[in-house]
């Protein structure tokens, strides 16, 4: 049994061959291309397998995502937790979403060397796709690790959940504070808190928080607001 699938096996996680092969594979082009792109800082094989394999799949432990649901990755990155969720729910349509083309285009070869389907990666900046008819209130849910506080992060991402859908925010010890500072912002979005779930990332003792939002109403058409407001003036 590889390291990989033994960490898997240890945390319940059911993984075949080809799941295995996929996540193999995406490590080896991630490290591969990180040489001269900057995707990580993290690149070491036990640690990409705790810090963004294990970390990007522990959600799906807590949270009972519906079979074959849309699910946007807001600011993704390298991928994170965007194509970790696709090898493990293959049945799920994802968007994978960033602000920066050099890694949209890393994203497109793997989706293309590992030949994943129902997913596809997309250049652009959340508040302003958030504002496009094409992606606006149309996903059953939208996941996010690491990309800003939770008041400017809830402007980005609830935008593109439709009604009675949800907004997965993967944070680390901050979370609680950062809810306390995003009430407002959640409510005048037309999101509601629906639970927020704690647990520890078997490693170095990290701390995990989720919140989940549940989207209960449109978001007003003001939102999200351009010229960088989200982030300079949250909510
Ligand atoms: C620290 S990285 C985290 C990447 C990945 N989610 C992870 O957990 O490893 C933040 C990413 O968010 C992207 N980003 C930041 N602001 C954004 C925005 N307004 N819209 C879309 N992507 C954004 C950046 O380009 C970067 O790739």
């Amino acid at each position: 049994m590889s390291k990989l699938e033994e960490l898997f096996v240890k945390n319940e996680f059911k993984i075949d061959e080809n799941q295995l092969d996929n996540f193999e594979k995406y490590r080896d082009l991630l490290v591969e291309t990180n040489k001269v792109l900057n995707l990580t800082s993290i690149t070491e094989e036990v640690e990409v397998n705790y810090k963004h394999f294990l970390d990007s799949i522990l959600p799906l432990k807590y949270v009972d995502i519906r079979e074959n649901s849309s699910l946007i990755d807001i600011g993704t990155g390298a991928g994170l937790p965007g194509l970790p969720i696709k090898f493990v729910r293959k049945d799920l349509n994802i968007v994978l979403m960033d602000s920066l083309n050099k890694r949209i285009k890393f994203l497109n070869k793997v989706i293309g060397e590992l030949k994943l389907e129902k997913i596809e990666a997309i250049h652009g900046r959340a508040e302003e796709m958030g504002r496009n008819a094409k992606y606006r209130e149309k996903y059953d849910y939208a996941i996010s690790r690491a990309v800003s506080r939770l008041n400017t992060l809830v402007e980005y991402c609830l935008p593109f959940v439709k009604v009675g859908g949800y907004f997965i925010s993967m944070k680390g010890p901050s979370g609680h504070e950062e809810y306390a500072e995003a009430k407002k912002a959640i409510e005048t979005l037309g999101g509601k808190l629906e639970k927020i779930i704690d647990y520890n990332l078997d490693y170095e003792d990290s701390e995990r928080t989720l919140i989940i939002i549940k989207k209960i109403k449109n978001t007003n058409k003001k939102y999200p607001r351009a010229g960088g407001k989200p982030k300079s003036k949250p909510l």
